[in-house]
């Protein structure tokens, strides 16, 4: 479907109408910290986020620049991936954001990039070791690997839902393409784009130099649930 056909949100009540001008807003503004954190080249990554008042979610118009992004130019789908309202086309990744939320209801946000490090630990299929403390604070343990799959079906949407629905872990590495986080709203899942980035360069530079050392698992446990229920509290 193109932008011109798209049915628009005419038939949705003024208070998803309100509810996707601010999350328009939220979208819009948080792509900015792709290019700020350096997760992306040109227009290689998006951010979506799911709305509270309607099975509708928010997510980057495909091929824009980051610099060109405007909250009137965020694109509305269902969560089948069909364009509601938007003046281009949605991103590339759309269904794998679509399959996600028609499948972990509990995301609110999902975020797509190509950063270096986490990109290079993805095109070998590997896991990023649990060796820092950050790790186990933000992921729980390793950052896991997913399916390599084509763009444009369920595909990815597939292997980053088998992946992540038995992991702790906000991010998943999807083999020979990149990371793909979740959250519980745009927010979250940016942050979590930006943590595995920084673990995946931490953990890929201290082994030029020898085999880091996995934290235990007993730790780990201690150290995900001291983060995730008293930090910042
Ligand atoms: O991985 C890919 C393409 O292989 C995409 O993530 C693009 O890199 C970004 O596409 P748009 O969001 O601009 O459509």
């Amino acid at each position: 479907m193109s932008a011109a056909q798209a049915p628009g949100l005419a038939g949705y009540s003024d208070e998803v109408r309100e509810e996707v001008a601010r999350v328009r807003e939220v979208v819009a503004r948080l792509h900015a910290e792709l290019p700020r954190w350096e997760l992306v080249v040109w227009t290689a990554g998006n951010v979506s986020q799911r709305l509270t008042t309607a099975d509708l979610f928010v997510i980057k118009p495909s091929g824009v620049t980051y610099d060109e992004l405007t909250p009137e130019s965020m694109v509305v789908c269902t969560l089948d991936g069909e364009l509601v309202d938007g003046t281009r086309s949605p991103s590339s990744d759309t269904a794998a954001h679509a399959y996600v939320y028609r499948h972990m209801p509990q995301v609110g946000g999902v975020v797509h990039t190509h950063s270096t490090y986490a990109t290079a630990w993805a095109a070998r299929g590997e896991a990023v070791p649990c060796v820092l403390t950050m790790m186990a604070d933000e992921f729980g343990g390793d950052v896991p690997v997913g399916p390599f799959a084509l763009i444009g079906d369920d595909s990815i949407g597939q292997g980053i839902v088998e992946t992540l629905s038995g992991s702790r872990s906000p991010a998943v590495l999807m083999r020979n393409h990149g990371p793909f986080t979740i959250g519980a709203d745009a927010k979250a899942a940016v942050k979590a784009a930006v943590m595995v980035e920084e673990v995946a360069r931490t953990v890929h530079i201290s082994r030029q130099l020898g085999e880091p050392t996995r934290i235990p698992q007993e730790q780990i446990d201690s150290l995900y649930d001291r983060y995730q229920n008293v930090y910042g509290r």
